[in-house]
């Protein structure tokens, strides 16, 4: 089946059965055509579908062409308008010269659209088909992160950014929202963080493809900022780590803390249990430039790792941002709308339910569900989760359950967290506006055995960062049980508050220096001289020879006196994940203990 046929029936399915976009391309194991490419056809043809559909109608495409259904024809002829190569299949091939024998009165049908919209160009229009498209999206800037393993703000401002206008609240860039304008606003929170007019096309920027700028949400750099992994923190975790904006986050941070690349001896351990979405995440560390000190675990589930494994006697901060419900993602729509060309000599509405599905579609096409041939797929029930994944929720008592079972998953992660030896500082996340989620999690793991024996207490507020310490929404004392400590040490966002930013949750956990780490070293323990000797687990760390670090400019006073070192030199930046390159201090047999990283 051709990419066109395989996409006309992804678009066609029932909205009831087929779940979101994503979940109905990238879940379908049976697809001939490469789902990257299903998945830019069917989203950029119903973005365009307002446009196409004027096009296919004015032109009469479907009346002289009668075996073509209307979603395929939206395919076709956004391919054959609007794509680079054009149509994707052999120039003889039959589908392809239906269209192209219309090739005139197509092209003057577009033209004549785009001048009814008053769009001087096609890519004028593109921007106003892109910001129409985002919906609820278009009230909330464009947030980007400057990734400092590549570059610097001063660099972006100056390049890619130099055309923008500097504006002084969030509020003046959502402003320019329909307008498509170019401001920007410098973060006053989030260090490297910037806020874009919502309609600029970031993505085809330079600096975009070569991982220079991230784009994400200034909620979801809360958790990296908060956690602060210093160079006394030893090895951090990233405990749920794919797509990897934290994870990159936590590098570039770590990396700001530390000394040059070369001499950066701190790691990121990063798990990530979905083998597939592992792949994006190797991806996004390679991109951001984070490869020489991530470990990246394809398929670990972070839950049956031993926090008493001699690899990680060097871990004094985690980040922990499990999968959650997601009800705090902005413009999470079930599907994106698809606006269908009518069939001439058609007058009856068509429905489309799951015996005559494929009749319908080949009279009528895909998820013709309102009037007119107009088809906007129904809003469904549904909770997507942060991982993409659908869960229908058709009543209160589901939606009930559903958040029972992902807070007691969410505090297990955090219990499990608490028990690495030398931690000392986490940070626990969600992107859920639940309190069960939220709150709750955090005092039922305030409460808990192994928080009580180890020490573990909030991250109060006044011991934050101080983009945290002044971040002003706070947690909910009504959800803290009355607490109202907790709730102000907890960090949280809402959307549409007009701070523009997504639904978000975020606390911190501290303990202090426990046994063998009298000095605050954290993980360390060092000689008269300032040398690493020994780490809490009484594991040498310093081999004969090795001079003690510290003396780089690049560290402030507290984190020079502090940094770790392995003492073996600079890590060569192995792509070889297997654990040896990590810490020579390990004996081959201890090495072996641990073969969760690598793939
Ligand atoms: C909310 S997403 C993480 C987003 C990520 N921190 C970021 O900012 O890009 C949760 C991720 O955790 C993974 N995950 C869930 N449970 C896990 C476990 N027990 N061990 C490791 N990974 C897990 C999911 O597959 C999913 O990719």
């Amino acid at each position: 089946m051709s990419l066109y046929h395989e996409t006309a029936e992804i678009l066609s399915a029932s909205s009831s059965t087929g779940g979101n976009l994503k979940t109905r391309i990238f879940g379908k194991k049976d697809l001939k055509s490469p789902q990257q490419q299903v998945y830019a056809l069917a989203l950029e043809t119903c973005k365009w579908s307002t446009v196409l559909k004027e096009v296919i109608e004015n032109s009469e495409l479907l009346r002289h062409e009668r075996k073509l259904t209307p979603v395929l024809a939206l395919l076709l002829v956004h391919d054959f308008l609007l794509a680079k190569k054009g149509i994707a299949l052999p120039a003889s091939h039959g589908l392809r010269t239906t269209i192209e024998r219309h090739k005139a009165r197509l092209g003057s049908e577009l033209t004549r659209v785009r001048l009814r919209r008053k769009a001087g160009s096609i890519e004028v229009l593109r921007q106003q088909i892109n910001l129409d498209f985002l919906g609820e999206a278009a009230g909330y800037p464009r947030w980007v992160r400057v990734n400092a393993l590549r570059t610097t703000l001063e660099a972006q401002l100056e390049g890619v950014f130099k055309d923008f206008t500097r504006v002084y609240t969030v509020k003046d860039v959502t402003a320019s929202g329909s307008s498509g304008g170019k401001l920007l606003y410098v973060d006053e929170h989030i260090p490297n963080l910037l806020a874009l007019s919502p309609g600029f096309e970031i993505t085809k920027t330079e600096a975009y493809t070569s991982g220079a700028i991230i784009l994400q949400d200034k909620a979801s750099c809360f958790p990296a900022y908060l956690l602060d992994p210093r160079s006394e923190d030893g090895d951090v975790i990233d405990s749920c780590a794919a797509p990897g904006n934290k994870t990159t986050h936590l590098a570039a941070i770590v990396r700001s803390h530390g000394t040059e690349k070369e001499e950066c001896v701190q790691k990121v351990y990063a798990f990530e249990k979905d083998r597939r979405r592992a792949r994006t995440l190797e991806k996004m560390v390679g991109l951001a430039d984070a490869k020489d000190m991530t470990r990246i675990s394809f398929g670990q589930d972070f839950l049956k790792v031993d926090p008493d494994t001699p690899l990680f006697a060097h871990v004094g901060a985690l980040l922990l941002d499990p999968s959650c419900s997601g009800s705090g993602i902005v413009g999470r729509d079930s599907m994106p709308t698809i606006h269908l060309p009518h069939v001439p000599g058609t007058f009856k509405k068509p429905t489309l339910d799951n015996s005559s599905r494929k009749r319908k579609r080949e009279e009528s096409g895909a998820a013709a569900e309102e009037g007119e041939g107009e088809g906007k797929n129904q809003q469904q029930p549904v909770l997507v989760d942060d991982d993409g994944q659908e869960v229908l929720v058709s009543s209160e008592e589901e939606l009930r359950m559903r958040l029972e079972a992902l807070s007691s998953f969410q505090l297990t992660l955090i219990l499990h967290a608490f028990r690495f030896p030398a931690a000392r500082k986490l940070t626990y996340s969600t992107c859920s506006v639940h309190a069960e989620e939220n709150e709750q999690v955090v005092l039922k793991a305030l409460r808990s055995g192994v928080a009580r024996e180890r020490g573990w207490r909030i991250l109060r507020r006044e011991h934050q960062v101080r983009g945290m310490r002044e971040w002003p929404v706070r947690g909910s004392v009504e959800a803290s049980n009355g607490d109202a400590e907790v709730a102000d040490s907890c960090i949280r966002s809402y959307k549409g508050d007009g701070r523009g930013v997504m639904g978000f949750f975020v606390a911190g956990f501290v303990r202090d220096a426990q046994a063998g780490d009298e000095n605050g070293d954290g993980p360390y323990v060092r000689d008269d001289d300032g040398r690493i000797v020994r780490d809490v687990m009484g594991m040498p760390t310093l081999k004969a020879g090795s001079e003690p670090q510290g003396s780089s400019s690049h560290y402030d006073g507290r984190a020079s006196e502090n940094k770790p070192s392995d003492g073996d030199g600079p890590d060569t930046g192995s792509d070889d994940v297997s654990g040896s390159s990590v810490d020579s201090s390990l004996s081959d047999s201890e090495q072996e203990e641990w073969d969760g990283f690598g793939d």
